[in-house]
């Protein structure tokens, strides 16, 4: 091969990032792939915008066929978001027989397996590392690092912004929209930071993780989601107190032939390897009968770690290229799907509630509690200021959810209790 060329979608803080490590690590990689990466064209929105990185005038446009039925284009690299329409591009790179490396979780958390299967029979590469944690190798670390044991767990930090915003929240004392709109300024959220607040941005990612690490086809809307917003001040100091610190966690366990596959703000106790990690980096905890516990950790979002992944997919593509096998990477899952029921899935819960301050409330609590087979970690009663009023904040020992639901519905039926303040699931200590 003379040398290898490239089509861009999109040339904003991902894809300006991939310019600049093909450039700067030109030598790294014609030391790979033997020849010369050329980037022929860039699709964008606006030609005339001042971009962060300087690429000739000539290279930009905004006719999508200029990169997809370019016939000496050979990959084409997808790093302009959104759903619907980047899918039909994309069917119609890899129908032009073009090799596929995205950025986009949004789009291969819905339609990853179908893109998968037209990429195979087009004999295609459709490489996606980027769209999970960033620069960290998760999903090769799954794929192939991993690919002879059985995943049964799989915990993670997936979402650069809600880290970030907890952290300075929790380590700082600062305010939520004084961080999230840092954290856009940095480059880490989405153009509408909605979906990484409200927990979708991490579903997405623990959807596509758990589909490879389980082999079973997980879909979005299998992922129960809860986001950071209702997140405040109190709880934050509450975990604190308790020895524990709050991050967004994506769960998803395997228990036999059954998963679950969960996204909420969790309270992780402080000696668990997930509680320290801070500010935009992302951590992915996986489980394995035969390894153990292993831990990938490094930087989930921002510009030039997210390219790292997108020009190494890249790299992955154009060594296929060269032995001839593209196409052949991707592993149709195993296993039919099987959630686990509300009956089934047990952990440990924190729960924050306003009561009467008077004799017995707090036995018709821990009654309530008994009954439905749940007993307390921690319990600490707190006087409100105002009025006759109390604070009580607990954690449970492990509990169904079927139960905890039973408990939350009984606990806002009895007349001392004022309010559910806030529950959250709790990871680590004593069981
Ligand atoms: N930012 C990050 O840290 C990470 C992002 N990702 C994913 O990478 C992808 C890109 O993200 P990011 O770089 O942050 O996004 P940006 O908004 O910074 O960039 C998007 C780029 O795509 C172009 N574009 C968008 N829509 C169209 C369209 N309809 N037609 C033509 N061009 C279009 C824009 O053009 P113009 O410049 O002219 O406006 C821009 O250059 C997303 O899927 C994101 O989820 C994944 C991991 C991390
Ligand atoms: N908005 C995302 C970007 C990477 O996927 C995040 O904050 O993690
Ligand atoms: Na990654």
């Amino acid at each position: 091969m003379e040398s290898i060329s490239v089509g861009i979608l999109g040339l904003g803080t991902v894809g300006s990032g991939v310019v600049k490590v093909i450039e700067n690590h030109q030598d790294k990689l014609f030391h790979q792939i033997g020849c010369p990466v050329e980037i022929k064209k860039a699709l964008v929105k606006e030609v005339n915008k001042t971009r962060d990185v300087e690429v000739d005038l000539s290279l930009l446009t905004q006719n999508p066929n200029d990169v997809l039925l370019d016939p000496e284009i050979d990959i084409v690299v997808e790093v302009m978001g959104s759903v619907e329409e980047t899918r039909g591009y994309l069917v119609q790179a890899l129908e032009q027989k073009k090799h596929v490396v995205t950025a986009n979780k949004d789009l291969m958390a819905v339609h990853g397996p179908e893109l998968l299967s037209i990429a195979e029979k087009n004999q295609c590469d459709l490489f996606y590392e980027a769209s999970v944690a960033g620069g960290i190798p998760i999903l090769r670390g799954l794929k192939d690092g991993l690919a002879s044991d059985r995943i049964t767990k799989i915990m993670g930090i997936v979402n650069g912004t809600t880290n970030f915003i907890l952290t300075k929240m929790s380590k700082e004392g600062r305010s939520y929209d004084d961080v999230l709109s840092e954290a856009q300024q940095l480059g880490f959220a989405e153009a509408d930071p909605t979906a990484d607040v409200g927990g979708l941005d991490s579903a997405r990612k623990m959807a596509i993780l758990s589909t490879l690490g389980f082999s079973m086809n997980i879909d979005l809307d299998d992922v129960q989601v809860e986001g950071i917003t209702e997140v405040t001040e109190e709880d934050l100091q509450y975990a604190e107190q308790f020895g524990y610190t709050m991050k967004l966690i994506g769960n998803a366990h395997r228990q036999g032939t059954k998963v679950e596959v969960n996204v909420e703000p969790t309270l992780l106790v402080n000696t668990h390897p997930l509680s320290s990690v801070d500010d935009e980096y992302n951590a992915v905890y996986v489980y394995g009968e035969a390894v153990g516990e292993t831990m990938f950790y490094g930087p989930g979002a921002g510009s030039l770690p997210t390219a790292t992944a997108v020009v190494s997919d890249m790299v992955g593509v154009m060594r296929n290229m060269r032995l001839g096998v593209n196409g052949n990477s991707s592993v149709i899952p195993e296993f039919p799907k099987q959630l686990k029921g509300k009956e089934e899935i047990y952990s440990k819960h924190f729960l924050r509630l306003h009561v009467e301050d008077e004799v017995g409330v707090l036995s018709s609590i821990t009654s309530t509690f008994s009954k439905n087979g749940a007993s307390f970690e921690k319990v600490l009663q707190n006087p409100l200021p105002s009025e006759k009023r109390a604070e009580i904040v607990l954690i449970t020992h492990q509990v169904s959810l079927e139960n905890f639901e039973k408990i939350l519905s009984e606990l806002n039926d009895l007349t001392a209790v004022h309010g559910i303040k806030s529950t959250y699931r709790v990871e680590g200590g004593k069981s």
